[in-house]
């Protein structure tokens, strides 16, 4: 089960938007455990908080500061704490990890060995330090966009009169993983903070943070965090709450105060309008997140553009910049997986030279033997047509990008076919129509794609990512 889906059962399951942390601060500690040695006081205070708090929590966040200030004692506490957690709720390690070259590592360290099911990053070192951590498909990263410290202000706040770093850090951040994946960690206790950050990013989880300081109002903080649905916030349990021995009663009590704050904001958004949700959700194109995401990465272009046969089209799709994007890449080659499952076939080709890079993903996903027929023969060396070692009489499938006429993948096919290769189907990302398919189909090629043309400009449009203009432009291309 990934973390999202895990976090919403708790959050169903114990009618909770609480998470609590689980924080070995010796400075936190209540006096009762002060006459044990202090890493025995530790661990049963943290005992103690779990067994108070597992019926009210949806997720437990250890800060992983805390224990590596311990040192080995404080790791060999973070695997007893990981331990004890029941293993229906979620664990969100907070780590701000913040550094490139031990992201693989820690990656592989703390979702396969440690069990944890989310962890926090600092966005600084951009999509290359979160991609790591997003291969893990059930597990999920928190970006952190904003803190509360007040230090922290004249960098999050820049350029005051534009969009301010914190913003751009959820703009970009959106573009790294799917909602599923990536979810935002935002440090304030001002509901307007938390209004603009909603904003932007609708559908994404916000992990509030900080927001238990004198004169904060609940109400509005909550409010401004959840979604449209009435969900998407999750909220911390106070520290101070955490020392009290009354713990599981105080906790009932918040977790019942914010539902009802919840509830209430939901029921007063309840107006007549209430059915319109229901309409769009109902029209969301399940691949509407990769969509936006390729929209959004440069895939989908506007402009003037020659195409191989001549015809100038009013836009141009790349489909190689995924390459740059693992997270995007990911995705897509998901999207021919679900296909190439449904075919038989001995071997996978790809088109030069676009399609390589997901021919030699989809080989190494599918375990399966991968070739392909060059693109230009070379004079010297080899001289081969095809590369990749193959036997005549062998099923291949060739995968390519975009259909357009059909003309490129008709070429590669025919060269794998004058090798003995049989070849029947064909498996592209996009399809143009505009009866492309049944000219294949005149040549005695299946093909299959992920998605049409249409279905990536209606999403578009229906998403304001383009205008209707540009919806125009495709339908007439
Ligand atoms: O928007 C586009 C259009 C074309 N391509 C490239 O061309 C071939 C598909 O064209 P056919 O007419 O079907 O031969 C495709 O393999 C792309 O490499 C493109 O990338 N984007």
């Amino acid at each position: 089960m990934n973390f999202f889906d895990k976090l919403h059962d708790n959050i169903a399951r114990n009618q909770s938007l609480l998470f609590v942390g689980l924080d070995p601060n010796p400075e936190m500690m209540p006096e009762r455990y002060a006459s044990l040695d202090i890493m025995e006081g530790l661990w049963n205070w943290l005992q103690f908080i779990i067994a108070e708090t597992a019926d009210y929590v949806c997720a437990y966040k250890p800060t992983f500061g805390f224990y590596e200030a311990l040192g080995i004692p404080g790791l060999e506490l973070l695997h007893k704490t990981l331990k004890a957690i029941p293993s229906h709720i979620p664990i969100i390690l907070d780590a701000k990890h913040s550094d490139l070259n031990t992201s693989t590592i820690l990656a592989r360290t703390v979702f396969t060995e440690w069990g944890v099911d989310a962890i926090t990053l600092s966005p600084y070192t951009g999509q290359d330090h979160v991609a790591p951590f997003l291969v893990y498909p059930d597990n999920a990263v928190f970006i952190l966009c904003c803190t509360s410290n007040p230090g922290a202000e004249s960098l999050q706040q820049y350029p005051v009169t534009e969009t301010p770093l914190y913003l751009q850090v959820v703009k970009e951040s959106k573009n790294w993983g799917t909602p599923e994946q990536l979810g935002l960690e935002v440090g304030t206790n001002n509901p307007e903070v938390l209004a603009l950050i909603r904003a932007i990013a609708p559908e994404r989880l916000i992990m509030a943070r900080s927001i238990w300081v004198e004169g904060s109002n609940l109400n509005q903080i909550v409010a401004a965090g959840l979604n449209d649905n009435g969900t998407g916030l999750i909220i911390p349990v106070p520290q101070d709450m955490l020392s009290s021995p009354q713990l599981s009663q105080e906790i009932a009590a918040l977790c019942t105060e914010i539902n009802e704050c919840k509830n209430n904001i939901n029921d007063e958004n309840s107006t007549c309008n209430v059915w319109l949700p229901d309409v769009s959700v109902s029209n969301i194109h399940p691949q509407q997140d990769l969509i936006l995401q390729l929209y959004d990465i440069g895939c989908i272009m506007f402009g003037s553009f020659v195409q191989a046969s001549g015809a100038t089209f009013p836009y141009y799709i790349d489909l190689r910049k995924i390459i740059s994007n693992p997270q995007v890449f990911n995705q897509v080659l998901s999207g021919y997986a679900t296909i190439l499952e449904t075919l038989n076939f001995d071997r996978i080709a790809g088109i030069p030279y676009g399609s390589l890079p997901t021919a030699t993903g989809l080989a190494l996903r599918l375990h399966c033997p991968m070739i392909f027929p060059r693109k230009e023969v070379k004079a010297h060396g080899t001289r081969k047509v095809i590369e990749g070692n193959y036997n005549p009489g062998e099923t291949v499938v060739v995968v390519d990008d975009i259909l357009i006429s059909g003309k490129s993948v008709m070429e590669g096919a025919e060269k794998l076919k004058s090798a003995g290769l049989n070849v029947q189907d064909i498996v592209v990302f996009i399809d143009h129509e505009q009866g492309v398919k049944n000219r294949l189909s005149q040549h005695g090629y299946n093909s299959y794609a992920v998605l049409t043309l249409s279905e990536i400009t209606e999403t578009l449009y229906q998403a304001g990512r383009i205008n209707e203009g540009q919806l125009l432009a495709f339908k007439e291309g």
